[in-house]
């Protein structure tokens, strides 16, 4: 059995990958359920042994540690990576590729079988022995790619996003044949953003999001969760609920609580804000400081001004609250966390606007530079919230699934 415990990844200051626990038994296929750079591929490559990142945990197959271990010798250990785009060599033929992938110790004895046993898994394989690989279609490619890992005698096949590029027929073929290497006793571990046809031949699935296995569960229990079905299925739900860990899921972090959307938050936010009556002092309406009143101010904590409104203006038409939190006080958090980032960004370098007599100060498109009114601050940070909203709800992961 392959299993992972606290295993993290950082490049750098980032943290890719954070505290992943998850197992791969024998003969069983786990998916890996994952959006662009919830890390994926971190994980994979961080088995493999040819992470870039700084890798911290344990890796074992078997009991055996493979942490910090070559790659040449993880392949060695029986576990095989295919890669995302491959990996294939486009100028050898079939036959040059597959014999490839029989240099690890534990393949040699067993060349022949090993190959007999990927020519009757993609016979097209075995009708174009001694084609060009780089001739072939993408689909022939991937068995290829598939064919070479499966020389090297694996206890656990790994596949980042096998089916990327192929039609849906023939990743449903590809999928299939993934049964049959199972069958043979390989354990698979799949990262895939094909959810529907990989849970449909997956035997248990985890969910990774920002570099964290927040669920783990049977396929099946997967695929009729309508929060996996609203993420990554296409399918409508009404939020994700937490729910507690399993014995798949190796102790995963807590989901994120049901709740209302991005733009249910702005809207509210927006609305509860601008229907407050705006103050005389607009400071729109203020003349504009000469550019020499603005010297650079030293990095000192003004007095904390509220940005909430009076509980009268703070009634949102949405619900007045998020999660608990009054609309206002969610405001004001951020709009105290946005002067906060402007007092450390102005103690470092302080570019003030030049202002020409007479004309008002245009609204400088940099927030955290701001040193305007906390007001006209609020609503630029309630823009960029819509923004950012609109871009949230314009975000949704594909439906062709
Ligand atoms: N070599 C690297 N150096 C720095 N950052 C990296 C490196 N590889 C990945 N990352 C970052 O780590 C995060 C996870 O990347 P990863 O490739 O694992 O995501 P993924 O889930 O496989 O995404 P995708 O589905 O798009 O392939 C991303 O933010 C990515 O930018």
């Amino acid at each position: 059995m392959l299993e992972l415990r606290d295993v993290s990844v950082s490049y750098g200051k980032h943290l890719a990958l954070e505290n992943a626990a998850l197992k791969v038994g024998k003969s069983e296929i786990v998916v890996i359920l994952g959006a662009n750079g919830a890390g994926k591929s971190t994980l994979l490559k961080a088995i493999s042994g040819i992470s870039e990142g700084r890798v911290t945990g344990s890796v074992s197959l078997g009991g055996e540690h493979l942490t910090g271990l070559p790659a040449h010798r993880i392949v060695e250990a029986g576990v095989a990576l295919v890669p995302e785009g491959r990996g294939v060599f486009g100028e050898l033929d079939v036959i040059e590729n597959l014999l490839l992938g029989a240099y690890a110790t534990r393949a040699q004895d067993d060349q022949q079988a090993n190959l007999d046993r990927v020519m009757t898994l993609f016979p097209r394989l075995d009708e174009r022995r001694r084609q060009q690989v780089r001739t072939m279609s993408g689909g022939e490619q991937q068995m290829v790619a598939i064919g070479r890992a499966m020389m090297s005698s694996p206890e656990i096949l790994m596949l980042d996003e096998p089916s990327l590029g192929l039609s849906p027929l023939l990743s449903k073929d590809l999928f299939a044949s993934l049964k049959t290497v199972r069958d043979a006793g390989i354990g698979i571990l799949l990262v895939e953003q094909n959810a529907k046809a990989s849970l449909a031949v997956a035997d248990r699935g985890y969910l990774l999001e920002n570099g964290h296995i927040v669920h783990g569960a049977s396929a099946k229990s997967l695929a009729g969760d309508p929060a996996v079905q609203a993420a990554y299925l296409g399918g409508k739900a009404k939020g994700i609920a937490a729910r507690p860990a399993t014995a798949a899921s190796a102790q995963p972090a807590p989901r994120p609580a049901a709740g209302p959307s991005p733009s249910d938050i702005a809207a509210a936010a927006v609305a509860s804000v601008r229907s407050a009556p705006r103050p005389a002092s607009d400071a729109l309406e203020k003349p504009a400081r000469p550019k020499q009143a603005a010297a650079p101010k030293p990095a000192v904590t003004p007095p904390a001004r509220p940005a909430r409104p009076s509980g009268a203006q703070r009634s949102a038409p949405v619900s007045g609250q998020v999660h608990g939190i009054a609309i206002g006080d969610l405001v004001a958090r951020a709009s105290e966390t946005s002067r906060t980032a402007a007092r450390s960004v102005r103690a470092v370098e302080a570019p003030e606007p030049v202002i020409r007599a007479g004309h008002a100060a245009p609204p400088p498109r940099d927030l955290p530079r701001l040193d305007t009114d906390s007001r006209d601050r609020l609503s630029q940070i309630l823009t960029e919230i819509e923004e950012a909203a609109a871009r949230a709800e314009a975000w949704r992961p594909s439906r062709r699934n």
